[in-house]
């Protein structure tokens, strides 16, 4: 998909952690680029360095080999905001202050931090919400906060961690439709980790598939399905299916090599 220039560039990543036990190399050789304004999603097999990945991205973690490049568009705002599995909310904040927390950092004024936070607590639909204290929401609302709190943050880039993994399949599905618009909004690159095939094709633009441990880049497909997206439409076309089974058949080889190594491990 053409993209008017790169996000976000990786070259010849790789990363060796030192344990007591020895070395363990979670990355290898990792060559990517990754457009402005792209979905871009990762899936593999468990183990196989998803979020190590994200961490060097995020800048949580550092490299061993190779170098990151982060394409900055504005001095004025933060490089990248995360998304965790786990809510990562702040329990002792109203909702707006939450959403507003990173804003606040940024030293915005009180009433356009609310402003913006308003607006992304519409957006999510947690309006009625906005001056509850999380121990008031459900987990699904709570990491809807935690959505809207990144978009709010206006990062330049987008780092999402299994962020619905924890999710019951409804709720998983809402926050997957209210993640697409939001995105279709904004149009920020992101870089999502799932190991749920069917959320990779109905949020992305592409798809990484990556090997088992240690981690490099098997092979990336187009999600060629039409935008805007409805995640419900989507699922029954028969593109959608071929998409699937493609990724699940290279998928499948690298999770059947992780089987493999566990059952050889006895
Ligand atoms: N801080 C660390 N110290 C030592 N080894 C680590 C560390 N972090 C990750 N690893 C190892 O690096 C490899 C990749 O781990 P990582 O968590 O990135 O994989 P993942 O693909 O995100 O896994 P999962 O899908 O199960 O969440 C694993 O073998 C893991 O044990």
């Amino acid at each position: 998909m053409p993209y008017a220039s790169d996000s976000i560039v990786l070259h010849q990543i790789g990363k060796t952690f030192t344990t007591s036990r020895g070395h363990i190399t979670a990355l290898h050789n990792i060559d990517l680029s990754i457009g402005d304004g792209e979905f871009f999603s990762i899936v593999g097999p468990s183990g196989c360095g998803k979020t190590t990945l994200l961490r060097i991205l995020a800048g949580l973690d550092t490299a061993s080999t190779g170098t990151v490049d982060i394409k900055i568009n504005s001095g004025d705002r933060p490089v990248n905001s995360m998304v965790f599995q786990e809510q990562s909310v702040f329990p002792w904040m109203m909702v707006i202050d939450n959403v507003a927390y990173g804003l606040k950092l940024r030293g915005i004024a009180k009433k356009e931090r609310y402003e913006i936070a308003e607006k992304y607590i519409r957006m999510i639909g947690l309006s009625k919400f906005a001056k509850a204290y999380p121990h008031q929401l459900s987990g699904g609302m709570k990491q809807r906060v935690s959505v809207a709190r990144a978009f709010a943050n206006d990062p330049e880039i987008l780092l999402m961690d299994e962020p619905f993994g924890a999710l019951d399949e409804q709720n998983r599905i809402i926050l997957q439709q209210e993640l697409l618009r939001i995105w279709e909004l904004s149009k920020k690159t992101t870089v999502f980790i799932t190991h749920s095939i069917d959320e990779a094709l109905c949020l992305s633009d592409r798809i990484m598939i990556m090997t088992a441990h240690p981690g490099t880049l098997k092979s990336i497909v187009n999600v060629d399905l039409p935008r805007p997206r409805d995640i419900a439409a989507i699922r029954t076309t028969m593109r959608y299916n071929e998409l699937f089974q493609i990724i699940w058949l290279t998928l499948r080889e690298e999770v059947l090599k992780v089987k493999q190594l566990e059952l050889d491990a006895y």
